[in-house]
């Protein structure tokens, strides 16, 4: 986009706070959004903020690179800062931090410090799991409320990214399938908890790679858009001020039809590639390794009467909260606190990432998100119902989701 910028010798400019750069240029965001960039080890991660942090977008946007690595236990309030931490503030207004194992802390110091971003990055190690850190940032009151964090700016979630290799992608999923012991390796955990997907190093491999490994990635996460690059080199837009977690016009697009999908593309050439395969996603074409590890999927649902809206909201509750599926007898008592009814777990299931749109008899339509075992069903407003498909449809990413939980989606709803 801005090829020049690489050649520029970066000015020093002040490092305080620039109020015409902050969130005054943006009054929607009052609170700073936060994208995580995931991948695998060498993929490009460092190579992508290279490139954010060179071009000239003009906005204040801080890169934390971090050691975000155990994510198992994440607990905001147990990490702690180390004191070591570099900030070297670049011609285009982007502030680089380097602060290491500080994780959420870091972030907490950095906006005490220097006060409201436009964006902030966060660049987790090629071995994290998004989804963790995911949850921490979405929906956590603690980097809400701007107060908490010392700032006049809360924080929100905007995004994951994740950063796949072409010369190593396919293999690295292979070697990462679900016959070890521990579940699915990083590569899938990251391609399920992402948002948007990076194909990178397209320079380097054949074309028939490429369509492999993009329908390996498509398998398992078929909601988040793939874009190939060289150098990360690809429209900012893309990956920035995304809302993937908000009820924007945007967040559901690969949830619309895939003609929809046909004609939101600006024929750059990191365009997203899912026209071209076509979402022809039959298991006889995946790789076998894939299905056994993290899959993805989709249900189409009619309109729901208000008590099968009801009846959805205990079915996902049951297999995000429960790992298993909602049997007729919860169906039969389908309140929050039937706990005592439910039945022994039903097989390995774990939902990673799930994503959906439902319509109702009346009119209403709702949203559904969800990371790991949170998740919201949000009303759309008036005014947005117009961007959003016109059937409803849920998405499920994880482990273990095969026709049987279909049949129990449908039946439940039925
Ligand atoms: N040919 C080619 N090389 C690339 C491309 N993208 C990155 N590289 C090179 O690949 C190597 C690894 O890139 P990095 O950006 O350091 O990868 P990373 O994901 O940050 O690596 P880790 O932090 O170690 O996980 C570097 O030598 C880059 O110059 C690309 O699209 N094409």
């Amino acid at each position: 986009m801005d090829s020049e910028a690489d050649d520029d010798i970066p000015e020093l400019i002040s490092a305080e706070p620039d109020e015409q750069s902050s969130s005054d240029k943006n009054p929607i965001a009052k609170r700073v959004p936060l994208t995580i960039i995931c991948g695998f080890l060498g993929a490009g991660k460092s190579t992508l903020l290279r490139r954010i942090l060179t071009e000239r977008h003009g906005y204040r946007i801080a890169v934390i690179m971090n050691e975000f690595g155990d994510t198992a236990d994440i607990e905001a309030k147990s990490i702690t800062v180390d004191g070591e931490s570099t900030t070297l503030e670049l011609a285009n207004g982007c502030l680089c931090c380097s602060i290491k194992d500080s994780g959420a802390a870091a972030i907490e110091s950095l906006m005490r410090k220097q006060g409201a971003f436009d964006h902030i990055l966060l660049e987790a190690t090629g071995l994290a799991d998004p989804g963790p850190i995911a949850g921490m940032f979405w929906h956590n009151e603690e980097y809400i409320d701007a107060r908490s964090i010392g700032s006049e700016n809360g924080i929100v979630l905007d995004g994951v990214v994740c950063v796949v290799d072409a010369v190593f992608g396919l293999k690295q999923m292979e070697e990462d399938h679900a016959d070890k012991e521990e579940g699915p390796g990083e590569s899938l955990r990251q391609i399920a908890g992402s948002d948007v997907i990076i194909l990178n190093k397209v320079d380097l491999v054949q074309s028939s790679i490429l369509s492999a490994t993009e329908l390996a990635i498509k398998h398992v996460n078929p909601v988040a858009p793939v874009y190939r690059t060289v150098r990360a080199e690809l429209n900012l837009g893309h990956i920035l001020g995304i809302q993937a977690y908000s009820i924007g016009q945007r967040h559901l697009s690969a949830l619309k039809d895939q003609h929809e999908l046909q004609h939101d593309h600006d024929h750059d050439h990191d365009h997203n590639h899912d026209h071209e395969q076509g979402n022809n996603l039959s298991s006889s074409v995946v790789p076998h390794y894939v299905t056994r590890g993290i899959s993805s999927l989709q249900v189409s649902l009619p309109p729901l009467s208000a008590t099968q809206f009801a009846a959805f909201d205990a079915w996902i509750r049951t297999i995000l909260w429960e790992n298993r599926l909602l049997d007729s007898v919860d169906c039969l008592a389908s309140t929050p606190d039937s706990q005592s009814k439910k039945s022994p777990l039903q097989g390995n299931i774990n939902v990673l990432r799930c994503k959906g749109l439902l319509i109702l008899t009346s009119g209403e339509q709702h949203v559904l998100q969800g990371v790991r075992n949170m998740y919201e069903i949000i009303p759309v407003d008036e005014s947005m119902k117009s961007e959003f498909p016109h059937a409803g449809k849920v998405v499920l990413i994880g482990k273990g989701l095969g026709e049987d939980v279909r049949h129990s989606l449908l039946s439940a709803v039925g």
